[in-house]
Formats: structure tokens, sequence, C-alpha cells
């Protein structure tokens, strides 16, 4: 799914953004993007506080576009996120704090 959407996105680069929202997002450059990721992800963290599953859902979907979004923007394939997901498989969130510590 994630990665459809990517493809659709990554489509949309220069396209018109009259009839697209993406492009239009593009032409507006990486600080508004950014800007956008951020505020949909302050509604997600209020619909999260809130306890409704529904709106909680709908702005998760609206924070993971802005999110891809930014890596079309800035180059980042989701491979290369998966792969760092992947690389931290079975080591505990406590123990790697542990060790960045020293
Ligand atoms: N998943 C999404 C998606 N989620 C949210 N949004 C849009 O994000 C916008 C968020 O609304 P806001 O009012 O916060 O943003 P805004 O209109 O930029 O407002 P300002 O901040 O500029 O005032 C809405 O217009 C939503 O429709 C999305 N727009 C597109 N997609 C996907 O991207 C595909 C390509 O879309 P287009 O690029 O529009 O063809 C679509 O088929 C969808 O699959």
């Amino acid at each position: 799914m994630l990665d459809a959407l990517y493809a659709t996105i990554l489509s949309r680069k220069g396209a018109d953004p009259e009839t697209s929202h993406t492009a239009r997002l593009f032409s507006r450059g990486r600080a508004k993007i950014a800007q956008k990721l951020g505020e949909e992800a302050v509604e997600t963290v209020i619909e999260g506080v809130r306890g409704d599953k529904q709106k909680l859902a709908e702005e998760s979907a609206d924070l993971l576009y802005h999110l891809l979004v930014l890596w079309a923007d800035a180059g980042v394939d989701p491979a290369e996120v998966y792969g760092i997901l992947e690389g931290r498989k079975g080591v505990s969130g406590i123990e790697e704090k542990k060790n960045r510590k020293g």
C-alpha cells in the first residue's frame, strides 16, 4: 500500500498543481511539505489523546501521506526506511538506548 502510494506521489513530480494536490505540495517546496507534516502530526497526537479511533486512523492516513511526500521530495526511498526498521528487528528499544549512552 505504502509503496503504491509512494509511486503515485513520485509520478506527480512536475504534474499540474491545479489538478494534483501532491504536485501543489512539491511546487511549494520542502519547508512547506515539512510544515504540513508537522501539522498532521499534531492533529494525529490530538486524536490519539482524545481516543476517537476512527479520527485517529484518518489523521494517521494524512500523516503517512505527507511523510511519503517529504521522502519523495528529499529522495528517500521507502526501501531505505524499511531497511533501517529491518536492522532494528529483535533489538529492544531499551537495550538500544542503553548502548547509545555508552
Ligand atoms: N492520500 C492522499 C491524501 N491525504 C490527504 N490529502 C490531501 O491533503 C490535503 C490536506 O488538507 P489541508 O487543508 O491541511 O492542506 P492544504 O489544502 O494544503 O491547506 P493549506 O495548508 O495550504 O491551507 C487535503 O487536500 C487532502 O485531500 C491527500 N491527497 C492525496 N492523497 C493520495 O495521493 C494521490 C494523488 O493525489 P493528487 O496528487 O491530488 O492527484 C491520491 O490519489 C491519493 O491516493
